[in-house]
């Protein structure tokens, strides 16, 4: 049988079998001799040992096709990054950063903005419309009066997805929220999502429905994703690139250059101002981190 590694325990992995619920089982198969290890994610073949306990063991690690660090799962498909709309009020700059580092990692990501309940105006709509022009898939939801969900549903479907951003945005209620949908329609019992209280609590995938799964550990600082360098920076700005051609330099950072696609862009409104207010952010502050990280030599021999 073809199942997905849902939780890890003390030599144990538990795996999901879409209809047939999960089994215990050992890791028994010829990839021990490669030193391959299972990881939480991981799409393997069990044998099945004792169908009434629903033990069995893992013959076989099917190919992955990505590998996270931390959360350390595999096969994750796409991050849903979420920010709300207000409580606390999005930082647009932050999202911006954090869309550069999902890019750079080459993770597809979907934006959702909660707390939709909270908007006195339009406020939703115009960051919407900002982002989907920008390229991106955009979600707004609101967790307190179960607004779009459905939606939220459907973009989960079939794949593994780890929630991300900031704190008290409303992750874990939207987690729960989509919980206890599932426990609802299987009349299992729902586990809340909690946090922060354990300091070993190991990730887990939460099944949605037959393949469609959850990493339960929302959170920025669960995301680690890979350092780049600000020279980098510019090309995860996907909005940039349909203007590069029109940039005299090769290597243009859109920045003090004459002739630049991208400034044009921004100044015929082609290129939301607030991106590249934030790109001109990000990469100073990446660059002042640089700089403290390798002191030139002659700023050593002055002190
Ligand atoms: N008004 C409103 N409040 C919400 C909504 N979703 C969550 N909240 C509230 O916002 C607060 C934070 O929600 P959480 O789900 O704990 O947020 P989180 O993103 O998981 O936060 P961290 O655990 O700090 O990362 C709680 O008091 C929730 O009840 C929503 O859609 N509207
Ligand atoms: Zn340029």
């Amino acid at each position: 049988m073809r199942g997905k590694i849902v939780k890890g325990i003390a030599g144990f992995y538990y795996v999901h079998v879409p209809e047939h619920g999960v089994f215990e089982c050992k890791a028994r198969g010829i990839f021990r001799k490669e030193a391959l290890t299972p990881m939480i994610g991981d799409d393997v073949e069990i044998q099945v040992v004792d169908p009434a306990r629903k033990k069995g063991n893992i013959e076989k690690i099917l190919e992955r096709r990505s590998e996270l660090l931390r959360p350390s799962v595999a096969n994750i498909d796409q991050a849903l990054l979420v920010f709300a709309l207000h409580q606390p009020e999005p930082n647009l700059q932050l999202l911006d950063r954090f869309l550069a580092m999902v890019e750079n990692a080459g993770i597809d990501v979907v934006l959702c903005f909660n707390k939709a309940d909270t908007e006195q105006g339009s406020e939703g709509e115009a960051l919407e419309e900002m982002y989907r022009r920008v390229g991106y898939h955009v979600l707004v939801t609101s967790a307190l009066e179960d607004r779009g969900l459905e939606p939220l549903k459907k973009v989960l479907h079939h794949k593994t997805t780890v929630f991300a951003g900031p704190s008290g945005v409303g992750k874990s209620s939207l987690l729960n929220l989509l919980q206890e949908a599932v426990s609802f329609e299987t009349g299992s019992v729902s586990r809340k999502i909690g946090r922060g209280r354990h300091t070993t609590r190991h990730v887990e995938l939460i099944a949605l429905d037959k393949d469609s799964y959850l990493v339960d550990t929302p959170g920025f600082s669960s995301l680690q994703l890979d350092d780049f360098s600000s020279q980098d920076l510019k090309d995860q700005f996907i909005d940039f690139h349909p203007f590069l051609d029109a940039c005299r330099f090769k290597g243009c950072m859109h920045l003090k250059e004459p002739v630049c696609g991208v400034k044009e862009a921004v100044r015929d409104g082609k290129i939301h101002p607030s991106r590249y207010e934030n790109y001109k952010a990000i990469y100073e502050e990446m660059q002042e981190l640089q700089k403290n990280q390798y002191p030139r030599k002659t700023d050593k021999n002055r002190r």
